[in-house]
């Protein structure tokens, strides 16, 4: 990545996440007047301002059109050395109700209880009612100006910088559920461009479940938990999901993409990103281009292992929220190229022979390649949740000139849906003005008066054309900025509700994407589907499976019916002949080791200065080293003072991207700190390794994870049952030399041999 090394506070930040730390900010409430307190004439509490932490600066004022005014007595308004109520009245307790008396009653007249409580009890509002689990984050848009010839975007301009607000969410989850469950993630942009603001509302996936929006209902309600008991939660691994992506063989596209690994990203920074949908740009001279939005991370696209991804449910359910937010905080940016793959905008609105206007489609970029535009770069935190990433509402119709939409049914019941749903979710029709959905660009509309107005709109006449504000504002032609659709000729019909035949083949795209997986890839999925549909109690939904698999691949259905223990099935359909997509599989590519976490596992009597030496070079190479002992706090002391990051209880191997093992300094050492174990096992080998070690060092083997060791740090792999000559696995004469060999190994993320298929 191109940040000067942002990583130096990773692992002291780490730290103090894990650890409580960070005791929270002071509240800088002065304390209750004592006894002798002068009379009201005579204020003698401080009068300069005391440090006020949070800022709890109110949201500014709004100017009649709906800007920000920058007013700062209103923003004053929620800030200062004093608590208030909510009307800026000084309280003095905040703490106590009013009684009759210490032991007496409530009385009724306390309207500071009153007030307190009734805002509380309305803090929350409804949950999304798909991807309501989420984290976000600002950032900047660099475009390259490679798109201007096909678009008129200002913001896709040569050189030019638009603010962004991008949020990541699983779909199925409730707000609280885990990061890691195996699902679709949200990947939602919102360009606040000169022009107005633009959302890219994508997936992580580019295709979808369903052709039309109408059956959104039908199979959103089919993924989430069951009516009766309201299980499982963030799961699509129950019967009503298999029996509703079964019955309506169109989803068995993106069914496939959920049973990969893309399913189980590693992390929202090494997530690609797809507008799903294709698009119509329009250039400045009104010629039109089909397009799909594409998001390239920067370190490549990784996911986690299954057994990882469980683990990680229960030892850190919020672990991609984490890994987001102490990465920017650390100033390791995370980066994604946006891309795009250009189509000719002919009446079919097919490309290759795979209909455009079908969101079960991709088109394989070998055919049509990924076009780089901008780089999007995160680089900063929301500093309130709620405000900001539980407020911000995207929407596909936020679209802005040169850049328009197609007669996808599935798109077309989005427009409705975004807007629609947040009126609830935001409680009126004016979350446009919140902050975090405000336009940067001038607002001037005749929208008017509803719930939560803030705008103190002026006039008399908001409708247009008046002759009594002045006239009225201009409404612009496109030669002035406008919006204007773009004039696409509509076919004549009758109307029906009918799909196009072109929508009717469901298994030759699926197909495609199993024959490009690699040999461990592959492995993946049928683990997966057998996963699933074992948890599935009907057998009929089963079997319907296998068919759905039979017909696209003989051997993926054979291999799920396995251990299914049921018969496969075979086609019901004849095989599509299909060229494979090598640009789908996540295995074969060499990425950057930026900004993957390694671990050095030591214990207090551990090679203390080699451990210091190579938290240096990771940190040097932009990783973030995080240093494991028996328990937190300070191991040795001076020059070769080390910070404990995690402890053996509450490292497991899904935190790291590869780990080292420290020898003592003496070969045979106690360096794994047994002795902190109640239960020490016996034995010279076995005394030397704490059991937590080896169960890390031992799943880190199972997953994959580039493994070295150095100066007898090898008795502890012994110990483990890794073996020291396993791919992956260096055995090293110093821990840097042992790093040099793990981060080339770290370039293909994992060691991919160790995985049975391979
Ligand atoms: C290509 C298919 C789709 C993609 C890529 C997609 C993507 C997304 C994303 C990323 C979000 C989360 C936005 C955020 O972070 O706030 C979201 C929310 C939502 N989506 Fe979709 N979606 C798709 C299809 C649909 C369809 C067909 C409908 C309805 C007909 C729909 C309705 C919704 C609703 C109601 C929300 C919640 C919005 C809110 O509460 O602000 N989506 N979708």
């Amino acid at each position: 990545m191109s940040q000067p090394n942002p990583l130096k506070r990773a692992a002291e930040k780490v730290t103090e996440a894990v650890q409580g730390g960070d005791t929270g900010p002071e509240d800088g409430i002065p304390g209750k007047p004592g006894p002798e307190s002068p009379s009201v004439a005579e204020p003698t509490e401080p009068r300069e301002p005391l440090p006020s932490k949070p800022d709890q600066s109110g949201p500014e004022t709004m100017s009649p059109t709906g800007q920000p005014t920058g007013d700062a007595q209103a923003r004053v308004a929620q800030s200062g050395a004093y608590l208030t109520d909510a009307q800026g009245t000084r309280l003095y307790d905040t703490d106590h109700s009013l009684k009759a008396g210490p032991r007496g009653p409530v009385l009724l007249q306390d309207h500071h209880l009153r007030e307190k409580v009734m805002h509380f009890d309305h803090e929350r509002i409804p949950e999304r009612v798909v991807h309501a689990r989420g984290a976000a984050a600002h950032g900047i848009f660099r475009s390259y100006g490679t798109a201007a010839s096909v678009t008129r975007a200002a913001f896709l301009a040569r050189d030019v910088e638009t603010p962004v607000f991008v949020r990541f969410s699983t779909v199925l989850g409730s707000r609280g559920s885990a990061d890691t469950v195996r699902d679709t993630r949200g990947f939602a942009t919102k360009f606040y461009t000169d022009e107005g603001v633009f959302d890219l509302v994508g997936n992580n996936m580019p295709v979808f479940f369903i052709q039309d929006a109408i059956k959104f209902p039908d199979v959103i309600h089919a993924g989430k938990p069951h009516p009766d008991r309201e299980i499982p939660q963030a799961q699509s691994a129950h019967d009503t999901f298999w029996d509703f992506v079964t019955l309506h063989t169109e989803a068995a596209h993106h069914t496939l993409w959920n049973m990969s690994d893309r399913g189980i990203p590693r992390s929202y920074r090494m997530m690609e990103g797809f507008g799903v949908h294709t698009f119509r740009l329009v250039a400045a001279d009104g010629a039109t281009t089909l397009v799909k939005f594409h998001w390239k991370p920067k370190l490549g696209v990784h996911s986690l292992v299954w057994e990882e991804a469980q683990i990680a449910s229960g030892v850190d359910p919020d672990f991609h929220r984490r890994d987001l937010a102490d990465a920017i905080e650390a100033g390791a940016y995370p980066e994604w190229e946006l891309g795009i793959q250009t189509f000719p905008d002919t009446p079919e609105q097919t490309f290759e022979g795979i209909d455009l206007l079908d969101p079960t489609n991709l088109v394989p970029e070998e055919l049509a390649p990924v076009q780089p535009v901008g780089l999007l770069t995160l680089n900063r935190n929301p500093s309130n949740y709620f405000a900001e990433t539980e407020q911000v509402a995207f929407h596909v119709g936020h679209l802005v000139p040169g850049i328009d939409i197609t007669d996808d049914p599935l798109l077309a019941g989005r427009l409705f849906s975004y807007l629609d749903t947040q009126i609830t979710r935001l409680g009126g029709p004016n979350f446009p003005q919140l902050p975090i959905n405000r336009p940067h660009s001038p607002v001037n509309d005749m929208l008017r008066d509803g719930m939560h107005q803030t705008a103190v709109h002026r006039g008399v006449a908001p409708y247009r054309p008046n002759s009594l504000d002045g006239g009225c504002p201009f409404t612009a032609g496109a030669d002035a900025g406008a919006f204007v659709e773009a004039p696409v000729r509509v076919p004549e019909a009758t109307k029906v509700r009918e799909a196009p035949e072109s929508f009717a083949d469901h298994f030759s795209q699926p197909r495609r994407f199993w024959l490009s997986m690699s040999a461990v890839e592959r492995e993946h999925i049928i683990a997966a589907y057998t996963f699933e549909l074992n948890k599935c109690y009907e057998q009929a939904v089963k079997e319907r499976a296998l068919q759905v698999l039979a017909n696209i691949d003989a051997e993926l259905c054979a291999s799920v019916a396995e251990g299914l223990g049921l018969p496969a099935p075979k086609a019901s359909v004849p095989l599509a002949e299909v060229e494979p997509s090598p640009a789908l599989s996540q295995v074969g590519h060499t990425w950057p080791a930026d900004g993957r976490v390694v671990g050095i596992v030591t214990g207090p009597d551990g090679d203390l200065d080699a451990v210091q030496a190579l938290r240096e070079a990771i940190l040097g190479a932009g990783m973030v080293p995080l240093v494991v002992a028996p328990k937190g706090g300070i191991l040795g002391s001076g020059d070769a003072a080390v910070t404990v990051q995690r402890t053996y209880a509450t490292a497991r191997s899904v935190e790291f991207d590869a780990l080292l093992v420290a020898g003592p300094p003496g070969v045979g050492g106690d360096a794994f700190g047994a002795r902190d174990v109640k239960a020490r096992p016996s034995g010279a080998a076995v005394a030397a390794t704490d059991p937590r070690v080896g169960l890390l060092l031992s799943e880190a083997f199972r997953h994959g994870k580039a493994i070295g060791a150095w100066a007898g740090g090898e008795n502890a792999l012994d110990a483990a049952g890794v073996p020291g000559d396993a791919p992956g696995v260096v055995v090293a004469g110093s821990g840097t030399a042992a790093l040099e060999q793990v981060q080339e190994l770290m370039g293909s993320h994992r060691v991919w041999e160790r995985f049975i298929a391979a």
